[in-house]
């Protein structure tokens, strides 16, 4: 694979890598890139080793990324025990990745709130049913949970305590465009001490 759509330079991506990653992100998405908002979510846990799952990116404002999950989880656990994390994003139509790190914290409850209960009633009983990255004997476990709390709470399916939001707040955001003969164009940003943005272009 040659990569060959087009050139990203410094003057493009602008001094505010929030802004520029939105601007990515839109395109993606009249690109009709499907699941354009699946990432890959990098955790170290309490022996420093990695670990990287997919999860949804549900917002990103100038505060940064945020996604929603199980507290309790493996990957709640890993960043209980260290809050740095990457995020990765490919779109591969578009012949591009975006490479995010930075330190995570959990989302105000309101906002877990919010999205939690804009999401089906079906998805909000999941997460009552679901005890996420724990070993379970069989999916009947799953289904009986279901069932259960189904029973216990009708249409009226409360916010788990265990369940809610994640932000990002990113230290260094990096744009990465594929150009032919892989001599890639890479924009990254690092964040100064005091908030802003230090910009500077990587070899491939
Ligand atoms: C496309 C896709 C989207 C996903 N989105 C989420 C998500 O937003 N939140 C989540 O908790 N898990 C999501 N998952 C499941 C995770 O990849 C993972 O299996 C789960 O969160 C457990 O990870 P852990 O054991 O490392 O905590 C998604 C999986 C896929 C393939
Ligand atoms: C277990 C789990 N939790 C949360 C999500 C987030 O997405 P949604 O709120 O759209 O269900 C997903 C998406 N696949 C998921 O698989």
């Amino acid at each position: 694979m040659d990569y060959s759509r087009e050139a990203l330079d410094e003057q493009a991506t602008g001094d505010d890598p929030m802004h520029f990653f939105m601007k990515w992100f839109s395109e993606a998405e009249s690109a009709q890139i499907t699941e354009v908002n699946a990432m890959t979510l990098a955790t170290v846990d309490a022996d420093h080793r990695p670990h990287a799952r997919i999860v949804l990116l549900k917002g990103a404002d100038e505060r940064g990324f945020s996604f929603f999950t199980n507290y309790d989880s493996a990957k709640g656990t890993h960043i209980a025990a260290d809050p740095f994390v990457a995020l990765l994003f490919f779109w591969k139509e578009l012949e591009r990745q975006v490479r995010i790190d930075g330190r995570i914290e959990k989302l105000p409850a309101a906002e877990s709130d919010e999205y939690f209960y804009s999401r089906p009633v079906g998805s909000r009983l999941g997460a009552w049913a679901s005890p996420q990255s724990r070993e379970i004997p069989g999916r009947e476990v799953l289904e009986q949970n279901y069932e259960r709390y189904q029973k216990e709470f009708g249409e009226n399916v409360p916010r788990p305590p265990h369940w809610g939001g994640y932000l990002v707040v990113p230290q260094r955001i990096e744009f990465w465009q594929g150009r032919s003969s892989r001599m890639h164009d890479r924009i990254s940003f690092s964040r100064n001490e005091d908030g802003s943005w230090k910009r500077c272009r990587l070899a491939p």
